[in-house]
């Protein structure tokens, strides 16, 4: 089994609706995203899948997000624009892009920060 990662960011702002702390007032993250796949076996170059290509389809997805308000956005107008919220998100439009590809995507993380992130990765 091969397990490969690849990595890109967005800049966005958001506020944390109902959030006790200064996280409920507007502010702004450079947002890194990382995408798991599974790849069962690999092509005639050796790869499992090519890292060029995922990272275009991963940017293609957070691109709608780059230089935006996320809270302006489907579906964070309806739920905080939580880590754990964005990395589902990213997750259910990654899934069906991935599997086109005939390999898994097993998780999606996001980082706020350095030292904060989520893993989405549902069993
Ligand atoms: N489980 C989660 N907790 C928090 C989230 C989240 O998405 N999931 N988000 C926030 C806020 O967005 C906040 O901007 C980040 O909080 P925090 O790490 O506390 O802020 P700083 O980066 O400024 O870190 P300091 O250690 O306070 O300097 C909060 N929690
Ligand atoms: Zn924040």
């Amino acid at each position: 089994m091969y397990y490969l990662s690849v990595k890109k960011h967005f800049e966005a702002a958001h506020f944390l609706r109902g959030y006790k702390g200064k996280c409920e007032n507007l502010h702004g993250h450079r947002y890194e995203v990382a995408l798991k796949v599974r790849a069962n076996e690999l092509d005639e170059c050796g790869m499992g899948a090519d890292f060029k290509v995922l990272k275009t389809s991963l940017g293609e997805v957070l691109q709608s997000y780059d230089h935006t308000c996320l809270n302006d956005l489907t579906p964070f107008d309806n739920q905080n624009p939580s880590a754990e919220n964005i990395s589902r998100d990213i997750y259910d439009k990654l899934k069906p892009v991935i599997s086109r590809m005939g390999v898994e995507l097993r998780g999606v993380e996001v980082w706020e920060s350095p030292d904060s992130s989520v893993l989405y990765q549902p069993d």
